[in-house]
C-alpha cells in the first residue's frame, strides 16, 4: 500500500521541473520506479532525452543572467526559505525517501535534516563571498581579485541520498549565483522533484533550478550534460567508472569539475584503542544505510591481540538489528536498492567463503521479507586475495581483517586506487598524528565512525575524485577567479 503524505502534491508524477514549469518529456516516454522493500509500483516518471535536456540548459542559461547579479544577501534569504519548506516537510521528504530508497524511516528522516543542513550553511555563505587585494609586483599597478559564478552547472547524483547529495551541490551553486540542471536518479526520482516543488514555493527564479529525470536514457543526458558548451561546471557523485567517463566527455569543452566517487574505506582498530567505542564507531560506520553510502567501512581491520574480543562483540552488536520494511515500527535496517546490489553482495560473500572466511552472523538472502533484502553480515579471518578486500561491497556486510603492525595496516589501508574516507581508533596521541598523516584518503576520522557534516570538506584523492563538498570549501567549487590589474595607480597626490 502506498504511504500517505501529508502534502500529496510533494509526489510528482510524470513531470520534470523546467524554467519553473512542470513538463513531460518531448516523447512523453516514461520509466517506472519501483519500492525496494516490495517491489511494488510507486509511479512513472519522464524519460528525458537529449533534446529535453537541452531545453532545461537554455532555460537554466537564461537564468543566469539575472540571477548572478542578485546580491549575496538576496541568494541568502532564497536558500534560507527553500531550507525552511524542507524543515517544514520534513515528514512527507522522508517518506518519499524511505519509499524510493527502502533506508528505515529514523534514518530517512536524518537525511532530510543532512540535506536541509547544506542549504542552511550555503545561506550563511552567500553573503560572504570575498575576492583578494594583492600586493603587486609591477609599481602602479593595483591587483584585485572577483570571484564569479562559473555559470550553467549540470549536476549528476545517485540513488543513496536521494535528498543530500543535491542539496550539497544546489546549495553552493546557487550561493555563489550559478544556475543549475539536476539530472536525478532514475531509482529515486520523487524525492528530488519534490525538493523541487519546495524551490518553486521557496520563490527561486524560474530557470535557477532545473530537475530532469531518466533512466534508459542517461547515457545520453550525461553526454549533453557533458559536452554542452553552455554548461560551465558538471558536478557528479557515483561511481569511478562512470565518472572518468563522465571527465572524458567533460575534456572536449574543458569543463569544471568535481567528482565524488566511490571508496574502500579502511577502518583500522589498533590494540589501544578502547574496544567497545571502536565497536561503536565500526557498526555505526559499516551499516549505515545498510551498507550503501560510499564512507562506509569497506574492510574492517583488527589488531590481533584484540581480534577476537572485537569480533564477538561487533557481531553481538549487528544481531540486535531489525531487517524489515523501512515503514515498520522498530526496524533498523530495510532493503538494497536492486536486484545487482543483492547480487554483488552474495559474490563477495560467497567469494570470502571460498577463500577461507568464516561466516560469524548472516550470509544469506532473506527471501521472506523480499527480493532485496539480505541479512547483515559479519565475515572472519578475511585475507586480502578475496574481492571484498579490493572492491567496495556497498551492502552490509562486514569483513574483520586481522593485522599485526602499524605499518603492515597502513601499507594495506593505501594499496587500493580509491581513497575517499578512512577511520581508525587509537589512544596513543603520536600515533593518531602519524596513522592520520599516512592514510592516502580524503577524510580521516579519529575514534568515530561518522565523519559527515555540512561543515566539514567532503571528498577523496586518488580515484576517489577530487573537489571538496560542504564546508567553506564548497563554494570554491562552483566559482572562477577573474583577476583585475588597474595600471597607473599610487601618484602622488594633485595639488
Ligand atoms: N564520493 C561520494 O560522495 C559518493 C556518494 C555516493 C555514492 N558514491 C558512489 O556511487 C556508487 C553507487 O552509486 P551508483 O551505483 O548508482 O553509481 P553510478 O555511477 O552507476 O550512478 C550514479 C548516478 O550517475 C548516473 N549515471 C550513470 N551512468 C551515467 C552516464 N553515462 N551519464 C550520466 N549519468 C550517469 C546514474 O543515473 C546515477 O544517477 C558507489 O561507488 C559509491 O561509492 C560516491
Ligand atoms: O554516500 C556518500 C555520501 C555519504 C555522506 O555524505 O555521508
Amino acid at each position: 500500500m502506498a504511504p500517505k503524505l501529508r502534502d500529496p502534491s510533494l509526489f510528482k508524477q510524470d513531470v520534470c521541473y523546467v524554467n519553473g514549469e512542470w513538463v513531460k518529456a518531448r516523447s512523453a516516454k516514461t520509466f517506472e520506479v519501483h519500492d525496494p522493500a516490495t517491489g511494488q509500483l510507486i509511479g512513472t516518471c519522464p524519460e528525458f532525452d537529449a533534446q529535453d535536456t537541452e531545453k532545461a540548459i537554455a532555460a537554466a542559461a537564461a537564468a543566469f543572467e539575472e540571477f548572478r547579479h542578485k546580491t549575496g544577501r538576496e541568494r541568502s534569504k532564497l536558500l534560507r526559505k527553500w531550507y525552511d519548506l524542507v524543515v517544514e516537510n520534513a515528514d512527507d521528504l522522508a517518506t518519499l525517501i524511505s519509499w524510493e530508497n527502502g533506508k528505515p524511516t529514523a534514518d530517512a528522516k536524518g537525511e532530510v535534516t543532512y540535506a536541509a543542513n547544506f542549504f542552511e550553511w550555503f545561506s550563511e555563505e552567500a553573503p560572504r563571498i570575498y575576492g583578494d587585494t594583492i600586493p603587486s609586483s609591477v609599481p602602479g599597478n593595483r591587483v584585485f581579485t572577483i570571484k564569479e559564478p562559473v555559470g550553467v552547472c549540470g549536476l549528476i547524483t545517485p540513488w543513496n541520498f536521494p535528498a543530500a547529495m543535491i542539496t550539497r551541490k544546489v546549495g553552493p551553486a546557487l550561493a555563489v549565483g550559478c544556475t543549475v540542471v539536476c539530472k536525478a536518479p532514475g531509482e529515486t526520482p520523487y524525492t528530488p522533484l519534490a525538493l523541487a516543488e519546495l524551490a518553486h514555493r521557496a520563490g527561486i527564479p524560474k530557470g535557477v533550478v532545473n530537475v530532469i529525470t531518466a533512466l534508459g536514457n542517461t547515457p545520453e543526458v550525461g553526454e549533453v550534460l557533458t559536452t554542452n558548451p553552455t554548461v560551465r561546471k558538471v558536478s557528479f557523485t557515483g561511481s569511478t567508472p562512470v565518472g572518468k567517463l563522465l571527465m572524458k566527455q567533460c575534456s572536449g569543452t574543458l569543463k569544471k569539475l568535481s567528482l565524488e566517487l566511490g571508496g574502500n574505506a579502511p577502518f583500522i582498530v589498533f590494540d589501544d584503542a578502547d574496544v567497545d567505542q571502536a565497536v561503536a564507531g565500526a557498526v555505526a560506520s559499516k551499516f549505515r544505510s545498510s551498507g550503501q553510502t560510499c564512507v562506509c567501512a569497506n574492510r574492517i581491520f583488527v589488531q590481533r591481540g584484540i581480534y577476537d574480543e572485537f569480533a564477538t562483540k561487533f557481531a553481538a552488536k549487528v544481531a540486535t538489528f531489525s531487517v524489515g520494511n523501512p515503514f515498520d515500527t522498530g526496524v533498523t535496517h530495510g532493503p538494497l536498492i536492486h536486484s545487482r546490489a543483492i547480487d554483488k553482495v552474495e559474490q563477495h560473500v560467497r567469494d570470502a567463503q571460498q577463500k577461507g572466511a568464516r561466516v560469524l552472523l548472516g550470509g544469506h538472502r532473506l527471501p521472506d521479507l523480499g527480493a532485496n533484502f539480505y541479512q547483515p553480515t559479519v565475515l572472519v579471518d578475511m585475507t586480502t586475495d578475496m574481492a571484498m578486500a579490493s572492491e567496495e561491497t556497498f551492502g552490509p556486510v562486514a569483513g574483520l581483517f586481522p593485522f599485526d603492525t602499524e605499518e603492515e595496516v597502513v601499507r594495506i589501508a593505501n594499496s587500493t586506487p580509491v581513497g575517499l574516507a578512512g577511520y581508525f581508533f587509537s589512544r596513543d596521541l603520536e600515533r593518531v598524528h602519524r596513522v592520520a598523516e599516512h592514510l592516502e584518503v580524503g577524510m580521516v576520522g579519529v575514534n568515530t565512525g561518522l565523519i559527515s557534516d555540512p561543515a566539514a570538506p567532503f571528498g577523496g584523492v586518488k580515484e576517489s575524485g577530487f573537489g571538496r563538498e560542504g564546508s567553506m570549501y564548497g563554494i570554491g567549487e562552483y566559482q572562477v577567479t577573474k583577476m583585475v590589474t588597474y595600471g597607473g595607480m599610487g601618484k602622488k597626490l594633485q595639488s
